[in-house]
């Protein structure tokens, strides 16, 4: 575990060590007193002649080593510190590195609450194992050894029933260690549930309202944190007896060292001086052996927060190169591709080719894998089989950073960061002056609603664009693309959140936004993709029919089904329309 740990300290892993050296010096600072008073005890019980002189040194002598044991655990802990938080913020620059290498398709399923926890909690819990366990733990450790070792070599025998209590002791760690490990992973889930439980309740509260499921869904929540609290308790519960046995045994050095050291001595097996000593350096070592112990029951969770974090740093990454894109045109071609979340394929024998300038859709049923091919297009995901290029440049042949130069992506849902609108459509380039912004925003139909801000274009966009409506964040998005300029554009589902209102202007900003370049839509709305180049007709994650609209018509009967079934729709929202005069379809 240290040393997982300890592979991603760097220039500190040396001042972690330091640390530990510098307590352990304060732990035999600590341990020393008793020698101290063993040289007062045992001249006053063995009745040798001891001048006030004597005692007085013995005394200042103690007084020093608790001052320097005060000023070195201290500096020890202060160097520890600093390691260890400098360690964490090494650590996460790691992380975040990693996760950027990650699929940018796994990285969303983790989730915010879990990543948020990764990043935060278990980074930080380490802080406890680098900042304290650690150093503390081997220098309280370490002087308690070194106590018995010197204990030998004054009375083996004595220093035999001074160690009577480890046994039991020891056993007894073991046995909690052993419990707390493997209850460790169901204590872990339910906190990962109730952490992403209390953010789901958040972010859903809005529709809980609305639906007036307030009672659901607050159930659910108190469920999970009842889960979580009872798993705690009950894993606490398991542990708690055992910890209650080493704390009392461990410390206990004198249980068989005072009544059969004393009979020894009686028996004259052993010297009196020496059980003295004996029992003097057994009484030292019960402080350091009870702070070492305090670190214990938290190591089985350390150690699995440490393995989580592993897991993520070990993920597949992303496969791609640092070259530029260099293909040779910008014609799309899918080859055999396949695709799988966790074990479910999704997509299979996708073979497609798209021509440079060509305006091409993708349609099908809801959950047709319509959304994972524009995906993988923009390499969030890697293929499992087959291969995707550009002008013949396979995607994995590339950096991200090229391929997403010659691709502007816009699905249904782009974050809008919580800076004005002006710095979220200028993210799309970030080079761009102020009037090309302004310019973007326009053909994006964008500024009939951002005239409407007293602060206009520089108005806050809120978090996560929580002051825009759904509509207004997808012109916005458009603009970002239309500034961006990128020959290939994919739209997924850019019309979701379009009402009559700005339909039309939707529409207008995304016809901006594709001029004269290549065109990959996905559209549930079959009337809008009619007039494309070319129609994918997706079924199952399978390829059911490519061409015109006509040649589908004619020759693929799912498309006839789907075409039918959106003149219907259109139908019914003319005639609901027609009823209450207002327009929607
Ligand atoms: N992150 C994911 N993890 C697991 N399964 C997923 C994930 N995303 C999508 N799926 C599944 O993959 C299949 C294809 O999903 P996809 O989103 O590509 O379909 P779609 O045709 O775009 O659907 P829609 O039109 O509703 O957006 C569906 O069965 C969906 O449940």
């Amino acid at each position: 575990m240290f040393n997982k740990v300890l592979e991603y300290a760097g220039s500190y892993r040396n001042r972690t060590i330091l640390s530990g050296i510098v307590i352990l010096l304060a732990v035999l600072l600590q341990v020393l007193p008793f020698l101290f008073v063993y040289r007062i005890i045992k001249p006053l019980i063995m009745g040798e002649a001891i001048s006030f002189g004597y005692i007085t040194v013995c005394i200042a002598g103690v007084c020093i080593c608790l001052v320097l044991h005060a000023l070195l655990y201290v500096k020890g802990l202060s160097m520890s510190h600093d390691a260890a938080y400098n360690i964490l913020m090494r650590l996460r620059i790691y992380l975040q590195r990693r996760l950027e290498n990650l699929p940018m398709g796994r990285i969303q399923e983790k989730g915010t609450g879990s990543l948020k926890r990764m990043f935060v909690d278990d980074v930080d819990s380490i802080e406890m194992l680098l900042a304290h366990a650690l150093p503390e733990g081997l220098g309280n450790v370490a002087v308690p050894v070194m106590v018995y070792i010197s204990l030998f070599a004054v009375d083996w025998k004595l220093a035999l029933l001074s160690m009577a209590s480890l046994p039991i002791g020891m056993a007894a760690m073991c046995v909690m260690y052993a419990i707390g490990s493997k209850d460790m992973s169901n204590y872990y889930k339910a906190g990962k549930v109730m952490n992403n439980t209390i953010i789901e309740y958040i972010n859903g509260m809005e529709v809980v309202k609305v639906f007036n499921k307030d009672g659901d869904s607050y159930k659910r929540y108190e469920k999970d944190i009842k889960n979580y609290r009872d798993f705690t308790l009950g894993w606490y519960k398991a542990c708690w007896p055992w910890m209650a046995v080493y704390n009392s045994v461990l410390p206990s050095t004198l249980i068989l060292t005072l009544p059969l050291g004393s009979w020894f001595v009686l028996r004259g097996y052993s010297a009196l001086p020496d059980l003295i000593l004996v029992m003097c350096l057994s009484l030292s070592i019960g402080i350091p052996l009870l702070k070492a112990l305090s670190f214990i029951p938290s190591l089985p969770q350390i150690n699995y927060k440490i393995s989580a974090l592993e897991n993520l740093m070990n993920e597949e990454p992303l496969k791609q190169t640092d070259r530029d894109f260099n293909g040779d045109g910008l014609t799309i071609r899918f080859t055999d591709v396949a695709f799988s979340y966790e074990k479910k394929l999704v997509a299979d024998h996708i073979n497609m080719v798209i021509k440079e300038g060509q305006k091409v859709a993708l349609v099908g049923e809801s959950g047709s894998g319509k959304s994972t091919l524009a995906k993988l297009l923009v390499h969030y995901y890697d293929p499992d089989r087959g291969a995707i290029t550009i002008g013949g440049q396979d995607l994995r042949n590339m950096s991200l950073e090229a391929l997403t130069q010659i691709i502007s992506y816009v699905d249904q849902d782009q974050y809008l960061f919580n800076t004005s609108i002006f710095e979220n459509i200028k993210i799309g380039c970030p080079s761009a002056s102020r009037e090309q912004v302004i310019e973007a925003a326009e053909k994006a139909q964008c500024m009939e609603f951002i005239d409407k801000f007293p602060q206009g274009i520089d108005t806050l966009s809120g978090s996560g664009g929580r002051k825009l409506s759904g509509g207004q964040r997808q012109r916005i998005a458009l603009a970002r693309a239309i500034l961006k300029n990128a020959p290939i554009v994919v739209l997924d589902e850019a019309m979701a959140f379009a009402d009559p209102e700005n339909e039309d202007k939707l529409e207008k900003a995304i016809s901006e936004a594709v001029k004269g370049k290549t065109l990959i839509v996905i559209a549930h709305r079959l009337q809008s993709v009619k007039n494309a180049d070319m129609i994918y007709m997706m079924e199952k994650g399978y390829i059911a029919g490519a061409g015109t609209h006509d040649q589908l018509i004619r020759e693929c009967p799912s498309y006839e089904k789907l075409w039918q079934a959106a003149l219907e729709s259109a139908d019914w929202k003319t005639t609901t329309a027609g009823k209450d005069g207002k327009r929607n379809a």
